[in-house]
């Protein structure tokens, strides 16, 4: 079928020609380096070309259907890997590719790190070569029916008998059941179960074991075991290729040395024995995927981001009143201010990511030298970024959908189906409101260090500069002075101080603090936001000070990097105003030159999404076809619907074809 008669194809390739930069030196600013883009490159090729990964169809499969084609592609993908000889690096390119969650997730991203974090030497010997290989597969049973947030709240108990040196896994009441673990339901032989350790009579609270769920022979459950899956997830596709599992022991039991001992052991007389390391370690692999969730909100909201400024490209709507051709509806000033940011912040999380990745690799090399001084700092991070980059993915990902207009409510647009596989992630591995006050308690006890002089470090280190901070003029005069860094950064420091400081007065004049804490929780929510968007800005900024080399790259990343900056200043002017940080002027300018930038990103737009370097199988959208050739393509993705299969409906017969009768019937009365 022809195009319907608009040109998109080469519109697109005009689009491109107008583009201020050189595109392939920007795929290497967003990969990170040369080697990343081809290595990516080459992964995503694969998986496009093969037909065993096709997931065009995938919203329409019944979800027994879906779970079965997870499971072949996650056995064919292991099978490419094994035959190919892939490295690591490309393995886990091959598995974000194959884009469908599903129990490998689960077990590289928690249960192997699990092993590694809190397992002993000889643990990490006799169990991480079999989990490589896949000759067993592990999942991550933390969560209950009952307490998901309050990881101390846990029931499920591991109580040592020392007639037989094993421990006994058991499930006491109904909310002790294991509940949500990812690839639990069907998938896993194994599980690392965390549980409350009772030995000689008393609970020394939560622990990870490792323990077999299913028999290595015919998959069935092992005695005492009960297993299942905890049934269908929002969206079509989605998230339901995934068997979250639910689990229950009957006094199952465990041989001693699969209690994880890195941090704390029991010797065989069944005497507790903690090593000299804080207790937090325990929730070292929760630390470790939310720094890999961050990472992740760039892809997700990247991917958005690219349909919506395709689609926005070629789409067409109205025109000038005098005449003339259509306009496209990129060029509506309110489609730039909604999409624009968007785009801005997919930049901005994918370079704090990086940042975070670094953060993560440096304090878990100073925990491997028992310096525990950044575990604070690690946690922080890892929690308020995950936060705060998910709840902005997700909402983004639903605001590119409005983007794109009614086909953006099509399965084929791909967004539908991004936005229910991407929304839970505000939720797992810690719901984000749970995960900023997190944040906020720090820095409510960062504040109150101030005082005895405590020089705060790392990302807080700012808050140090107290005296000035709290009394200190935006010094803007002109819209133009919006794009100095130094004042950008600046604002944002006085902002989160400003607000952290006056929240931290009002708890102190609470009865309690604890009853402060409480009572202005919606507060500190709002303090914590503040304090990680000044991270995500500064490390931005930071980002494009470096060299940076290709034609145009920088002044793109600046130009975004400033339109970040400026959408959060406009977005929270509320917090800027009411602290003191700047003026209503002040405000109006930032706005001013907001829309001087989106004028500015406009012709480059969609060049900046090229530059992700997603292939359409990736993408997986209609929309968001590279050639923008968007008409017949969702024209020939209609037909394909099983309800298309037959020119008369299934039920027709029995329910229309009656009805239809029936009031000819009654029209001729
Ligand atoms: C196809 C084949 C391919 C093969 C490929 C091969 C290659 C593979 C490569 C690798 C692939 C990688 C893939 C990754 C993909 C990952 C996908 C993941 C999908 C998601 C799954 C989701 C899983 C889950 O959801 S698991 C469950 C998560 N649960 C939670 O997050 C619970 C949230 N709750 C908590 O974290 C805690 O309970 C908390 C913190 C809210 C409260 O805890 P507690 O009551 O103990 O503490 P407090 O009293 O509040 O605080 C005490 C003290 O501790 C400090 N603290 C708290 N937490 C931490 C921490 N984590 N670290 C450090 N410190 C912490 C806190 O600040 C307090 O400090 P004080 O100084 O005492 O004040
Ligand atoms: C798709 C998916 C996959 C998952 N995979 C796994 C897995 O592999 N392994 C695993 O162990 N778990 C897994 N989970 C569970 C997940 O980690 C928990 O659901 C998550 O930590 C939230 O806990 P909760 O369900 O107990 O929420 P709740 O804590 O019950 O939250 C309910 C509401 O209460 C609020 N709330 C709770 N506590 C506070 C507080 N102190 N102050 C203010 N508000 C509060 C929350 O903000 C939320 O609005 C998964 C969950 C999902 C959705």
């Amino acid at each position: 079928m022809e195009a319907g008669g608009a040109g998109e194809v080469d519109h697109l390739a005009g689009e491109r020609a107008t583009a201020q930069f050189d595109v392939d030196h920007m795929k290497v600013a967003w990969a990170g380096s040369r080697h990343a883009v081809d290595v990516a490159d080459r992964m995503a090729r694969l998986v496009a070309s093969d037909p065993v990964f096709r997931k065009d169809n995938r919203t329409m499969l019944p979800r027994k259907e879906l779970f079965k084609d997870t499971l072949r592609k996650a056995a064919h993908a292991w099978k490419r890997i094994v035959e190919l000889r892939l490295t690591e690096e490309e393995a886990n390119l091959l598995r974000l590719y194959v884009d469908q969650p599903g129990y490998v997730d689960l077990h590289w991203g928690m249960f192997v790190p699990a092993i590694k974090g809190q397992g002993t030497e000889e643990q990490q010997k006799k169990w991480l070569p079999l989990a490589y290989k896949f000759q067993i597969i592990g999942c991550y049973a933390q969560t209950e029916l009952g307490h998901g947030s309050n990881v101390q709240g846990l029931e499920t108990t591991a109580t040592f008998d020392p007639k037989t040196d094993e421990f006994v896994m058991h499930s006491p009441t109904l909310t002790s059941s294991k509940w949500w673990p990812g690839g639990l339901g069907k998938a896993s032989t194994h599980a690392v179960v965390y549980a409350r350790l009772i030995t000689e009579g008393k609970d020394y609270g939560i622990h990870g074991f490792i323990v077999q769920l299913r028999s290595l022979e015919d998959h069935s459950p092992l005695p005492g075991v009960t297993l299942g899956d905890i049934g269908g997830k929002f969206g079509s596709g989605a998230y339901n290729s995934m068997d979250n599992g639910v689990l229950r022991f009957d006094h199952v039991r465990i041989p001693r040395d699969q209690m994880l001992m890195r941090l704390s052991q029991v010797t065989k007389e069944g005497k507790y024995v903690h090593s000299n390391v804080p207790k937090q370690l325990l929730y070292g692999t929760m630390v470790f995927v939310r720094q890999t969730i961050v990472a992740d909100a760039s892809k997700a909201l990247s991917r958005a981001t690219c349909i919506a400024v395709r689609y926005s490209a070629m789409r067409k709507q109205f025109g000038p009143q005098t005449g003339g051709p259509e306009t496209q509806v990129l060029n509506y000033k309110t489609q730039q201010s909604r999409l624009f940011p968007l785009l801005a912040s997919a930049y901005a999380f994918r370079f704090v990511g990086e940042w975070l990745k670094w953060l993560y690799t440096d304090v878990t090399h100073k925990l491997e030298a028992k310096d525990f001084s950044t575990l604070q700092e690690a946690h922080a991070c890892t929690a308020g970024l995950k936060a705060v980059t998910t709840s902005a993915t997700a909402d983004g990902i639903e605001e590119c959908r409005k983007l794109c207009g009614g086909h953006g409510y099509l399965n084929s647009s791909g967004l539908p189906e991004l936005f229910a596989t991407y929304v839970p992630a505000c939720t797992y591995e810690g719901d984000n409101v749970v995960l900023l006050l997190q944040v906020a308690r720090i820095l409510m006890k960062t504040v109150s260090q101030l005082a005895s002089g405590k020089q705060p470090v790392g990302t807080m280190a700012y808050m140090g500069n107290v005296q000035y901070l709290m009394q200190c003029k935006c010094g803007v005069n002109t819209a133009e002075d919006w794009l100095s860094p130094a004042a950008i950064r600046e604002v944002f420091e006085a902002r989160a101080l400003r607000m952290a400081v006056n929240c931290a007065q009002n708890i102190n004049r609470a009865p309690s603090q604890e009853e402060g804490l409480y009572e202005l929780s919606p507060d500190l929510l709002e303090v914590a936001v503040a304090h990680i968007q000044l991270i995500i800005v500064t490390k931005f900024i930071e980002k494009v000070e470096q060299d940076i080399p290709g034609e145009g790259v920088k002044e793109q990343l600046r130009n975004l990097c400033n339109v970040y900056a400026l959408y959060l200043v406009h977005k929270h002017l509320g917090d800027f105003l009411s602290t003191g940080c700047m003026t209503a002027r002040q405000g109006a300018l930032a706005n001013q030159q907001l829309g001087k930038l989106y004028a500015q990103l406009r012709p480059n737009a969609v060049a900046l999404v090229d530059a992700f370097n997603y292939t359409d199988h990736y993408l997986g959208s209609v929309l968001g076809r590279y050639d923008g050739n968007v008409y017949p393509a969702l024209y020939d993705e209609a037909w394909k619907d099983p309800l298309n299969d037959s020119p008369v409906p299934d039920g027709y017969r029995e329910h229309l074809r009656p009805l239809l009768k029936q009031q000819l019937k009654l029209s001729r009365l």
